[in-house]
């Protein structure tokens, strides 16, 4: 059978999955044995037990009559049944003959895009916990880290009671999720203070009748991640707009408040400016006060866990794309974070080796206004925000003059790349190498050979010098994610095998002429990919069945990505996988081989001898090139 049928039969398949989750029904199992086939024919093998089948039927037989189990004894049936016999491609034609029409009337994309939007399976952002807004509810634990403006600790509720659950809440939905229970000691000293407390530090407590008016307008703006915030500060801060929702990837604040300032005891070692008792007040309000932000608690900064772990090749892209969905949805609502570094890109992951999740965190310097223009009038203004390393080339050289400004929208997608080049070799060039204002796109350093071709060109156009050439972080993101897809060994031949290369190619160069060749070929040409969406869409759902294969952070990703993309966005980032030169090579292949890729260090050399490998969903698959170079799978014995 041709991979067009193929795909078309997973695109089937994937609907029924779709349709089924979106009734939230319970489990997909009951749908396995359909879409295994496709599967198989593609050389999926899907993992269970190596159970001999004649016990899975055995067992099968014995648990039929009860209807609980049924789903799986159809399952390990269907297994065994696929595995054994040689499929006629006939007999999925009726099936697609009967669905085709029903499929590709509607809009696949949009179905695709709504249930992991909609569905809290994917989506732990769909539940949300009401903390109280008093300090006294709090217990606090280790002091968590402190930056100009504010320390941060560990906390705990006082009365666990008082916080309230809607819907399953994150630690509900990792435990289901979690194969094993924690098992190292930090872990459990983590889940005893679940929350971290930002004490903002006010250096202003003398100015006693403006009251907590003047904090929330004075330190309000580091809540612009805070989707309430804008009900908070109404009237306080003009033109203040915060992000108007949650997303996985921006730290999770539950709550915000002004409230008598607590003095933790190591404050008079770590900030006695901050603190009522600095010598300098002559007098101070009866009441000290100061604003705390609740947060999750999450395990370390980016900047420490690039120092202190392994991690391998796809480990990094997970990290990227997570970083670039962020800025993706930053930039969809008009917020630049403007500040980022590694110490606010913050990761949870409950053993060393999951994969972390990645959060962006410290929006102190955020702009969040509704406008990416910011008056740059006198050289010493202070309003072009963060670190002056991490500012893009279009800020760091501005020039202030009467009625200049400077365009903040890909400031942010520009750190993105900074960023990437400390996740894929532990060194930021911005810091020490190059300078921001006057490098040369050349003069970027080489990352590591055997780094995926398409996450180099993303980290390369990332860091282009002007704004209008640099890469938008949808179509950035896009690119990553779909590198990402297991499906296959390789997805590059995945994509052209399901006739996107040409069209791809032809977009590109369409592009040039300011015309859209896929404008023309319509409904040909989006089917095609909304095939290969829907395969990956199949492949998401099923995922969930292991979750041992399948790290949280990389499911989450996917359905951040999934109910993000757009077609137009889509089509602009295959060119990162179908341009005239790039050809697939041996190198980049093999990291998309989890189990075969060393642990690298900033060299690209293997930091540690006896770290595990990450799973692979194909275990038996290798990679080999061919004498033209064109690498093809080749199933071990
Ligand atoms: N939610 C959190 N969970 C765990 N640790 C955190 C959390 N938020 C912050 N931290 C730790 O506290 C440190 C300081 O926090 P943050 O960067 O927000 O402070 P800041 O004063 O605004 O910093 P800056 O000087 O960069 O403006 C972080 O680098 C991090 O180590």
């Amino acid at each position: 059978m041709s991979m067009k049928k193929f795909s078309e039969a997973a695109s089937l398949m994937a609907q029924e999955l779709l349709s089924l989750a979106a009734s939230r029904a319970k489990g997909v199992s009951r749908f396995l044995p359909r879409i295994f086939p496709t599967f198989y024919k593609l050389g999926v093998r899907v993992p269970f037990a190596k159970t001999p089948p004649r016990i899975f039927i055995s067992v099968g037989r014995l648990v039929m009559r009860n209807r609980f189990y049924r789903p799986f004894t159809t399952l390990a049936m269907e297994r065994h049944r696929f595995n054994q016999y040689n499929f006629v491609a006939k007999r999925f034609n009726p099936l697609i003959r009967r669905r085709r029409v029903a499929l590709f009337h509607k809009d696949a994309l949009d179905g695709i895009k709504k249930v992991f939007q909609k569905n809290a399976r994917y989506n732990d952002d769909l539940n949300s916990t009401d903390l109280p807004d008093q300090i006294d509810a709090y217990e606090f634990g280790q002091f968590l880290g402190q930056g100009c403006n504010a320390a941060v600790y560990a906390a705990r509720l006082v009365n666990p009671e008082d916080s309230l659950t809607l819907g399953p809440g994150f630690n509900e939905v990792s435990q289901v999720i979690a194969s094993e229970p924690p098992n190292n000691r930090s872990e459990f000293r983590r889940q005893a203070y679940p929350y971290a407390v930002k004490l903002m530090f006010n250096f202003e407590h003398d100015r006693v009748s403006i009251g907590d008016n003047h904090l929330w307008r004075s330190m309000g703006t580091e809540l612009a991640m805070y989707p309430k915030a804008a009900q908070m500060l109404r009237g306080r801060i003009s033109d203040f707009k915060p992000l108007p929702k949650k997303h996985p990837n921006v730290v999770r604040v539950h709550t915000a408040f002004i409230d008598s300032l607590k003095v933790m005891p190591d404050a008079m070692e770590r900030y006695p400016d901050a603190l009522h008792t600095a010598r300098w007040y002559e007098s101070i309000a009866s009441e000290p006060k100061t604003m705390y932000i609740v947060m999750r608690r999450y395990r370390q900064t980016l900047k420490d866990y690039v120092w202190t772990h392994q991690r391998n090749y796809w480990v990094g892209r997970v990290m990227l794309a997570q970083l670039l969905e962020a800025c993706a949805f930053l930039q969809d609502h008009f917020v630049a974070q403007r500040d980022m570094k590694s110490d606010n890109i913050l990761l949870q992951y409950d053993d060393d080796e999951e994969i972390p999740h990645l959060v962006v965190a410290d929006f102190g310097c955020a702009l969040a206004c509704g406008s990416w223009e910011v008056k740059f009038e006198h050289q010493d203004d202070n309003n072009l925000g963060g670190n002056l390393k991490t500012r893009a080339p279009e800020v760091a050289t501005a020039t202030a003059g009467p009625g200049k400004t400077v365009n903040f929208k890909m400031a942010d997608t520009w750190a993105a790349g900074g960023l990437a080049y400390e996740i894929f070799t532990r060194v930021n060039p911005f810091y020490e190498q190059i300078s921001t204002v006057d490098y040369l796109e050349t003069e970027l350093p080489q990352l590591p050979k055997k780094l995926h071709h398409v996450a180099k060109d993303v980290v390369r156009d990332l860091l282009r010098r002007d704004p209008n050439q640099r890469v938008t972080p949808h179509v950035a993101a896009n690119a990553i994610n779909l590198s990402l897809f297991r499906f296959g060994s390789d997805v590059q031949k995945l994509l052209a095998d399901c006739g996107l290369n040409k069209l791809a190619m032809l977009q590109n160069l369409a592009k040039t002429n300011g015309s859209s060749v896929i404008d023309k070929l319509g409904v040909t040409a989006n089917r095609a990919l909304d095939n290969v969406m829907a395969l990956l869409t199949a492949e998401t759902i099923t995922a969930t069945l292991a979750p041992q294969l399948v790290s949280r952070a990389e499911k989450q990703l996917r359905a951040t990505f999934l109910s993000r993309v757009t077609r137009e966005d889509l089509w602009t980032s295959l060119h990162y996988f179908f341009k005239e030169t790039a050809l697939v090579d041996a190198d980049s292949l093999a990291s998309l081989a989890p189990s075969n890729s060393p642990f690298f260090g900033s060299d690209g050399s293997s930091l540690e001898k006896n770290s595990k490998p990450l799973p692979n969903i194909l275990p038996n698959n290798k990679y080999l090139p061919d004498s033209n170079g064109i690498v093809h799978r080749v199933r071990s014995k």
